[in-house]
Formats: C-alpha cells, sequence, structure tokens
C-alpha cells in the first residue's frame, strides 16, 4: 500500500484494534497518546466525546510530524463516554469509583457517547459523534458483588464492559452496538471510505502477511 494509505490508530484501547480488525481493517500502526480526558466545566457528554477524540487525533498526528522518517497516513482516535443523563461517569480506575458506577446504572437507561475522528494524509480533518441508549437491568447485591470481584470493569468508561460479563446487564439497546464497545464501525469505515481509505482493498489483503512483517 502507497505511504499515503497508510492508517495510524491513534489508540491504546485492545478493544479499538480489535474492532477494527472485526471490521477487515488492520492498523498499519498502532500509537496511543496520553493527553488530559478531564471534561470541562458543565461539559456536555457528547462535547466531551467529540473534543477528545479530535485531541487524541491532533496529538497523534502532531507527534507524528516529528519522526524522521515521517510519511503522511490516515490519522484516526476514538473516544467513548458512559453518561447518565449530563452526568459524566468516570473510566473506573478503582473499587468504589467502580461500585458507585453500576448502582448509578443499575435499573436504568444510560447513553453512551463516541466522537471518532479522522485526520486524512493532507491534513482534513473528519468527526463523527455516536450515540447509543442501553437499559441496565436492576442489579442485585450479588451481582454488583461478583460483576466488581471479575475486574472487567477496570479501565472502561462507565465501569463496564458490554462485550463481556455485563453484556446480560442489558435489558434493550438502541443504537450501533459496536459504538459501546468503543469504537462504532459503520460510521468509522463510512469516514474512511469517504476520504479515499482503501477499505476494500484492506478486506482483500486480510489474512494475508504484510510487507516487512514477521
Ligand atoms: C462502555 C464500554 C466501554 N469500554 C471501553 C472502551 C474504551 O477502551 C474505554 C473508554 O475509554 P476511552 O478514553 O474512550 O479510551 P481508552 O483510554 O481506553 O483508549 P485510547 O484513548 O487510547 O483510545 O472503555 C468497553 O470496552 N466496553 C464498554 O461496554
Amino acid at each position: 500500500m502507497s505511504a499515503e494509505k497508510k492508517l495510524v490508530l491513534a489508540s491504546g484501547s485492545p478493544r479499538r484494534i480489535e474492532l477494527l480488525q472485526q471490521a477487515g481493517i488492520e492498523p498499519d500502526r498502532v500509537f496511543p497518546t496520553d493527553i488530559d480526558e478531564t471534561p470541562l466545566r458543565a461539559e456536555h457528554p457528547r462535547s466531551l466525546a467529540k473534543r477528545l477524540a479530535r485531541e487524541k487525533a491532533e496529538a497523534a498526528a502532531e507527534r507524528l510530524k516529528e519522526e524522521k522518517d515521517y510519511e503522511p497516513s490516515f490519522v484516526l482516535a476514538a473516544d467513548t463516554v458512559v453518561a447518565v443523563g449530563r452526568r459524566i461517569l468516570p473510566k473506573a480506575e478503582i473499587l468504589d469509583e467502580a461500585a458507585n458506577c453500576l448502582k448509578l446504572l443499575s435499573g436504568r437507561t444510560h447513553r453512551v457517547y463516541s466522537g471518532i475522528c479522522l485526520i486524512t494524509p493532507d491534513g482534513k480533518l473528519r468527526q463523527r459523534l455516536v450515540e447509543t441508549r442501553v437499559r441496565f437491568k436492576r442489579l442485585s447485591r450479588q451481582e454488583l458483588d461478583a460483576y466488581l470481584a471479575s475486574g472487567e470493569w477496570r479501565g472502561k468508561a462507565g465501569a463496564y464492559g458490554v462485550q463481556g460479563l455485563a453484556g446480560s446487564f442489558v435489558v434493550k439497546l438502541v443504537g450501533s452496538y459496536t459504538n459501546v464497545v468503543g469504537l462504532p464501525l459503520y460510521e468509522t469505515v463510512s469516514l474512511l471510505t469517504g476520504d479515499g481509505y482503501p477499505v476494500l482493498f484492506s478486506w482483500l489483503a486480510v489474512g494475508q502477511p504484510k510487507p516487512g512483517r514477521k
């Protein structure tokens, strides 16, 4: 593939890599960023998801430009935010935080927003914001404790992963499922295709060894 058609995934999320691969797209490079993800005062969750996706893509694109052997590429980033109304739930890192999130989600409908941002090799910036509504069943004390003990909540927005044990908490999901996991595939593929990234070529190349890779 020519240099202009290379894809950099600006993410350290294993879920995002897997989702891209599920769509038949193998990023040429995975390049996590380390931006400040603190919401601004009174920031709406949808604005936060969009802003952070853009900041991740821009941070990665800037750092790539500083490299000696820099070649223009597509840079893709995403950010997923879980919210109850306007209240933004944290990406849980400690048990108490996770317990609070899950108690809040129990028996309620919440929204999951993912912002995606694509920077094209010629520097154009494209964005999408995708929203999914998710209703959780009421969680019993035992379910809550067992889920906390599983550790699956760690590092995930809203302290759950719908792709794992928490899939059984979902009574109803309206919208994109892959959006909840962290990368809305329909919108991602549309964005890439719309800007000339050869998605179909990627599909053909799936399973074939890449030049220069073992
Ligand atoms: C709601 C939900 C979130 N998540 C994950 C996806 C994201 O990894 C994470 C949300 O945090 P993000 O800040 O969007 O992503 P990240 O910090 O993990 O990765 P990066 O910024 O490097 O791309 O929560 C799930 O895996 N399943 C779910 O059901």
